[in-house]
């Protein structure tokens, strides 16, 4: 078998068949005397690959050269394929060759699937709404609107929908995309006299996602385009999702008539995660980075970064490139250590006070009331989601917070977290309150 053949098998054994198809598929090789040229296809390709793989790409190719390779050199560009590289291309991919250009076709993160997608009480039901609808497109809940607060799993979710259709329907056309670069494509087309075609792409998908409606906010003519895409594609019985930070009717600068087409269908929040499900969540992207992450050191990241996925992510990330960088293991005293600039940050983001204030504003009263002794109901309840807010998004325990409200008992601030959890369940006016505020104190 040829050398470059046998450091690609070797490679797909080893590495997922994202990354495989991402970094190593794209290359192509020339053997030069004792040199190996890898050809990628873009300068993003080059300098991952260059940076993740040509270590382990000297050894395999000095492997199975039988030490006759000594160097590698990347480059950008690509000879003209052969029919050796097609055969080898055609032979690893299969039928995933056509799946990973209906992909990209789509704008759609191979990686951003329902397998990595961790299920908490926080995303249960927008996980099972989203696994309903990508199994039967357009025959049940349409369109499927999924909200919540900055970096907690919607459009991982979305791309999961799309990723499964794509899998299951080898016919089905999909699209994401980012409201704003539906406006930006919109503008595009109509500067280009094309705006027909547009509609003629948008109006014959079997599946339209799009993210972050909010930023249709003001674009008029978008709107308007889009609410013909929207009649469309429901007439036909084609699947629509669409996510957005607040609630359908709350979204702000869109039109009344969009607005109320957005609740049409099915409506599911995703909250924060819970500390449990933000622990397994770590233990998951860790295992994706190929990373060991002892028990106590994810329970103490995810126990400071309550708010945010997308951080508790970052802090992740940041940890394990500080390990590699500094050749230390990960023990908790390290962890404390590397992550010092991001606590200090998360603390300071949400205070006792800030949520007080945060809470007083949302329901008209002063911060001063939250503190006061007085129990008319108008106070009483806001004041109690004060302090659950407070038990959930800071780090004090429940004296510190019953101090914090006017110098209460600890067991007034457990029967208030006690109280709002039930209240959440069974009254949908606090459910969304307090949805709305944990939003707002977590921005
Ligand atoms: N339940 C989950 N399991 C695993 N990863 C998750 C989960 N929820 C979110 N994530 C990860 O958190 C990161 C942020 O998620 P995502 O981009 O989907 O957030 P978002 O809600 O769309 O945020 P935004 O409002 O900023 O668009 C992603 O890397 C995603 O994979």
């Amino acid at each position: 078998m040829a050398l470059w053949e046998q450091c690609v098998n070797q490679l797909k054994a080893e590495l997922t068949s994202a990354e495989f198809n991402t970094w190593i598929l794209p290359l192509q090789a020339r053997v030069e005397g004792s040199l190996l040229r890898l050809l990628a296809p873009n300068r993003f390709v080059l300098d991952w690959t260059r940076t993740h793989y040509s270590e382990r790409l000297r050894e395999l190719s000095q492997r199975y050269s039988q030490g006759r390779i000594s160097e590698i050199q990347f480059e950008i560009g690509g000879f003209e394929r052969r029919a050796s590289d097609r055969a080898l291309e055609g032979q690893m991919r299969g039928g995933e060759a056509d799946l990973a250009a209906r992909r990209a076709a789509a704008n759609l993160n191979a990686d951003f699937c329902f397998e990595t997608f961790v299920e908490g009480k926080s995303n249960q039901l927008a996980r099972a709404a989203s696994i309903q609808i990508a199994r039967n497109p357009g025959a049940t809940y349409n369109p499927l609107f999924i909200y919540g607060g900055v970096g907690l799993g919607k459009t991982h979710l979305m791309h999961a929908v799309g990723n499964l259709i794509l899998a299951s329907q080898p016919q089905a056309r999909v699209i994401y995309l980012h409201s704003e670069r539906f406006v930006a494509e919109m503008i595009k087309a109509l500067q280009h006299n094309r705006i027909k075609e547009f509609k003629k792409t948008y109006r014959s998908v079997n599946a339209l996602l799009i993210d972050d409606v909010q930023f249709f906010a003001g674009k008029e003519r978008s709107q308007e385009e889009f609410f013909h895409t929207f009649n469309a594609l429901l007439e036909s019985r084609q699947q629509i999702v669409l996510s957005s930070d607040r609630f359908p009717r709350e979204v702000p600068g869109v039109e009344e008539r969009l607005r109320s087409r957005f609740g049409w269908g099915l409506t599911v929040a995703i909250d924060p995660p819970d500390l449990e499900t933000s622990v397994a969540i770590l233990h998951s992207k860790a295992s994706l980075l190929k990373v060991n992450l002892p028990e106590d050191v994810a329970f103490f990241i995810a126990s400071h970064i309550r708010s945010n996925i997308r951080e508790l992510e970052g802090a992740l990330r940041r940890l394990v490139a500080n390990a590699h960088f500094t050749g230390r293991p990960i023990t908790l005293d390290f962890t404390k250590q590397a992550l010092r600039d991001v606590l200090v940050a998360q603390d300071r983001q949400v205070s006792i006070e800030n949520i007080q204030r945060t809470v007083a504003e949302y329901y008209k009263l002063r911060p001063s009331d939250l503190l006061s002794a007085k129990r008319s109901r108008v106070l009483a309840r806001p004041r109690q989601i004060a302090m659950a807010l407070a038990k959930e998004l800071t780090r004090h325990s429940l004296p510190e917070i019953g101090q914090a409200f006017g110098g209460r008992d600890h067991t007034t601030v457990l029967h208030a977290t006690r109280k709002i959890k039930s209240l959440r369940d069974t009254d949908p006016g606090i459910a969304e309150d307090y949805h709305n505020l944990l939003r707002l104190l977590t921005l």
